[in-house]
């Protein structure tokens, strides 16, 4: 019997919207080739909502994510809002759907393709091979915690508290190890247990989890030494597990590894089948509106939904393979190519992909 899945879709600002109708485009031809509908329920969230609805997160987007079995979302934000108060900025919308939908296992896979391995800044012995996975916690942290600012007679104060509970490190931990196992069964725990008392809990909770997984490696690291042996010697790692703010930074390093943060997807995952699904990016709003975005990040995004949220193997591992495929063959958007002249636009780089899909089906 076909399936059916409701996708709500949240394409955002700047590049956003550029990068997601590529995305649905491939989804739609996933249709065609496998016994499954998606319907398709857009909604606003960010920039684009703070004008038309005064809200960052309307209700209704809310609603919608909740009554859908998936969320695949561009990229918020924009110079246009950057002066707003942090009630009316896009980013806002973003961390409360996020919290809203319990969304607290945030996956970003950087993986370096073979044909890819010029593109990237460091040396070929350096990035050749790499393949690991930031697992970010993605609800607690110090993006949630209270915020204050306040004048004081020596001039103004600010704070944002960073707060962790056990509960939210252990369920994190918990996925990491699980994902670690499945993987290179390596996982280094990154943290600032020198400085930091909730990176004292998150070590203490990371212990204890360990001792049910004593088929997977553990080690313990600080962020600051992990962002120095990210660029020194990537391939020591297979899985990372870290706090909100450590995990949002570290993963944007490593996907300079691979050449382009417009190649790298990611996974919001709840507990269950629930997820949203998101390329690691922003709106890059330096070249928003000119069609020359990298669309692969949001299509592996996708590749991701299919995969972790609808059980879709074999379409999910269709899509990554129609990826690589038209990566080896040398197709290039602006930010992967050597030259402007040999770049391809968004669209190009997805029907490109899309035709690869149909190849990779047949050969199948
Ligand atoms: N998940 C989200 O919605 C996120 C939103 N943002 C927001 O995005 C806005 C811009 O932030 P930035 O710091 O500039 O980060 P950014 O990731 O948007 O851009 C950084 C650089 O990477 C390039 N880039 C990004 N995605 C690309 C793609 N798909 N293809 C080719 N090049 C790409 C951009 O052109 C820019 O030079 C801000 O308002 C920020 O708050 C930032 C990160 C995540
Ligand atoms: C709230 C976001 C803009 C944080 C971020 O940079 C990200 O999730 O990658
Ligand atoms: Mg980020």
């Amino acid at each position: 019997m076909s399936q059916t899945f409701t996708i709500t879709v949240l394409p955002g600002d700047g590049i956003g919207p550029e990068v997601i109708e590529q995305a649905i485009h491939v989804l739609k031809a996933v249709e065609k080739l496998e016994d499954v509908t998606f319907t398709f329920e857009y909604a606003r969230l960010g920039g684009c909502a703070i004008d038309e609805d005064g809200t960052p997160l309307p209700e209704e987007t809310l609603e919608k994510a909740r009554r859908s079995d998936a969320v695949l979302l561009g990229a918020v934000g924009g110079p246009k809002w950057d002066n707003n108060p942090a009630h009316l900025r896009p980013e806002t919308g973003l961390l409360g759907i996020r919290k809203a939908l319990g969304l607290y296992a945030n996956l970003r896979p950087a993986f370096m393709l073979d044909c890819m391995v010029e593109v990237s800044a460091l040396k070929e012995e350096v990035v050749r091979g790499v393949d690991l996975m930031v697992i970010r916690e993605l609800t607690g942290g110090l993006y949630f915690g209270e915020k204050k600012r306040y004048k004081t007679e020596n001039g103004e104060v600010a704070s944002d508290e960073l707060i962790y509970h056990e509960y939210e490190i252990e369920r994190i931990v918990r996925r990491a190890f699980e994902v670690a196992r499945l993987r290179g069964k390596k996982l280094t725990s990154v943290d600032k247990a020198n400085v930091l008392e909730s990176s004292r809990l998150w070590r203490k909770v990371v212990d204890r989890v360990a001792h049910d997984y004593p088929d997977v490696e553990l080690r313990h690291q600080l962020v600051d030494s992990c962002a120095m042996e990210l660029l020194r010697w990537p391939k020591q790692f297979d899985t990372i597990v870290t706090e909100n703010m450590f995990g949002d930074i570290l993963s944007d390093e490593a996907s300079m590894l691979t050449g382009s943060i417009g190649m790298l997807p990611s996974a919001s995952l709840a507990d269950g089948n629930f997820g949203l699904y998101e390329p690691v990016h922003g709106s890059a709003p330096d070249i928003a509106g000119k069609g020359i975005a990298n669309p692969t990040a949001t299509i592996l995004s996708a590749a991701m939904m299919l995969k972790y949220s609808f059980g879709m193997e074999r379409a999910a591992n269709a899509v990554e393979k129609a990826v690589h495929k038209v990566l080896n063959s040398g197709v290039r958007t602006a930010d992967i190519a050597k030259s402007k002249e040999e770049a391809v636009s968004t669209k190009e780089m997805a029907d490109k992909i899309i035709a690869a899909m149909h190849e990779v089906y047949v050969q199948a």
